[in-house]
């Protein structure tokens, strides 16, 4: 009879998880044990960057990615990184060692103690089988938990499991599908169409899984076919939507109060592809204006179970979009000229302003490039010079954990070899997952990282002012040469001190991983 190792290799060739993130321990050798041909093993060297790696890799490929990591160590530097993952609905597979079976009570050595616990309420589903012989179902439970929920999942398997033989039942799962249907029909339909034929001011809000789930240029067609205003949902992480487009209204203000009065004067507000809404800053007020509804679409079910008002369908916000343009038809007129760009700020002394380097950024490098963006303190520089009109264009850490973007860009890199692809780090930032750079040069992906260097966690100097504690200590970095380090983990880097210095080094077009340093003055987010 067939192993469970070999049962289970099988079932994830079968499912195209033979992309392999990791960072091994002893209990995860047994695994790693034969791996077929066509598996790759990406290595990284510390769980947080193997986690932004395999996101970035997953949400670019829209396809779930399988992470092995070792046991509580290694899964607890890997939860960071997780809270990004969950944040935005990336399917991650994560199968860790555990222990062999009669050493995990008495807790040896690298024994993972209640191993599921560990990992919830953060994954969406976590489990440690009973026995040997379910491991290859309970393998399968993982992977069509991520694919349907659109969220991690976290497997814990005793090593010894690995090499047991498995009974003619558990090969079953080898041929099982796992599908979703989710396109709204009959009464739902009727209804739908029915609320957004009859507003009088719509206005659209979409999140980041228009993007994730190909319908960046949907959205557009909608968008123009309503003629309302559009909002970037609350604490985006991909761009849905065209930013320079004449409908863009900008990411929605994170609070209560702001989103309801921009909200003034739209009698329905339709939610695509968001939760309602992932608030920031506490700023109280009512929910809604008087005389707006609000009908949110999502395929997240818990999402639409928390929302705090408005309706809510549960289903693919990509169908929906579908099922309102066949019923509405198309835009009757055209939306207008794209917004121009205004001049970069400049700044005094030798730094450059963000803006500069954006600007930079936008004239050099060709137009589908993808950027993934982890620079707290300049998302207003970027928002005011930045011009992107495809999919898959932006990636921000979702939940806002840090050390997702260097790791992240990586991942998005690996995972699109024919598109540019560049990182936008902050020198803060950039250490919390600064060692997949050693897997970018190992894997000789051609990636740009533009690190800002300011010396300073600058979003903190500015939410210390906001937050009446100007003096906070731990927020000044100084002294970081991430030319030196870059070049330690074997990535070629160079300091460029002026706008020109920084456009000669983006004209030319990388074989490899580089990293561009960069001095920038201090602005407010
Ligand atoms: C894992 C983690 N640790 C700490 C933080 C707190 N934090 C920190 C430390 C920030 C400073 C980032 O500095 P940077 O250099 O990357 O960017 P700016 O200087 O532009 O703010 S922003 C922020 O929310 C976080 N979000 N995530
Ligand atoms: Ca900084």
């Amino acid at each position: 009879m067939p192993s469970v190792r070999r049962v289970s290799h099988e079932f994830l060739e079968r499912q195209g998880l033979t992309t392999v993130f990791g960072n091994p321990g002893s209990n995860e050798l047994p695994f790693l044990a034969g791996l077929p041909d066509g598996f790759r093993y990406v290595l990284g060297l510390h769980e947080g960057a193997v986690v932004g790696m395999a996101d970035g890799y997953a949400q670019a490929t829209g396809r779930p990615v399988l992470v092995n990591l070792h046991a509580a160590s290694g899964s607890g530097n890997a939860m960071g990184a997780l809270t990004n993952a969950v944040a935005s609905r990336t399917p991650l597979v994560v199968v860790a060692g555990q222990q062999v079976r009669p050493a995990i009570g008495p807790e040896a050595n690298l024994a993972s103690v209640d191993a599921p616990a560990l990992m919830k309420p953060l994954v969406g589903w976590a489990a440690e089988p009973a026995c040997a012989g379910d491991v290859p179902r309970a393998l399968a439970q993982a992977v069509f938990e991520a694919r349907l929920q659109r969220r991690p999942t976290y497997l814990s398997v005793p090593y010894d499991d690995w090499s047991a033989d498995v009974d003619d039942n558990a090969l079953a799962v080898l041929d099982r599908r796992v599908l979703r249907a989710a396109v709204p029909g009959g009464e739902q339909r009727r209804w739908l169409v029915e609320q957004v034929a009859s507003a009088r001011r719509p206005a659209l809000v979409l999140g980041g899984d228009i993007d994730s789930a190909g319908r960046f240029d949907d959205a557009v067609r909608l968008a123009e076919r309503l003629g309302g205003p559009v909002w970037a949902a609350p604490s985006q992480f991909r761009l849905p939507f065209p930013n320079r487009h004449p409908l863009f209204r900008g990411v929605l203000p994170a609070g209560i109060a702001p989103v309801s009065a921009a909200f003034e004067g739209h009698d329905l507000v339709l939610v695509l592809g968001a939760p309602v809404f992932r608030y920031h800053e506490h700023l109280p007020g009512r929910y809604l204006p008087e005389g707006t509804r609000l009908i949110q679409v999502t395929e997240d079910a818990s999402a639409a179970a928390r929302a705090p008002m408005g309706e809510a369908l549960v289903a693919d916000p990509g169908a929906v979009i579908d099922v309102l343009l066949e019923a509405l038809g198309a835009a009757d007129r055209p939306a207008g000229p794209y917004r121009p760009v205004p001049e970069p700020l400049t700044a005094e002394g030798p730094a450059l302003h963000p803006e500069q380097v954006f600007a930079a950024l936008r004239e050099e490098m060709p137009e589908d490039t993808a950027y993934v963006v982890e620079s707290t303190s300049t998302n207003a520089a970027w928002w005011r010079q930045t011009d992107l009109r495809r999919q898959g264009s932006y990636y921000f850490p979702a939940a806002g954990g840090l050390g997702f973007g260097l790791p992240g860009a990586v991942g998005v890199a690996m995972a699109q070899p024919g598109r540019p692809v560049v990182g936008v780090i902050g020198d803060g930032s950039a250490n919390y997952g600064i060692t997949a750079l050693w897997t970018a040069a190992q894997h000789r992906v051609p990636l740009t990282v533009v690190l800002l260097r300011n010396g300073a966690y600058g979003a903190l100097r500015w939410f210390g002012g906001l937050l009446g504690v100007p003096d906070a200590p731990g927020l000044d970095i100084p002294g970081l040469d991430f030319t030196r380090i870059a070049e330690g983990y074997g990535v070629r880097a160079q300091h460029v001190g002026s706008v020109a210095e920084l456009r000669a080094a983006l004209a030319e077009t990388p074989e490899h991983p580089r990293l561009i340093q960069v001095d920038t003055a201090l602005t407010t987010p």
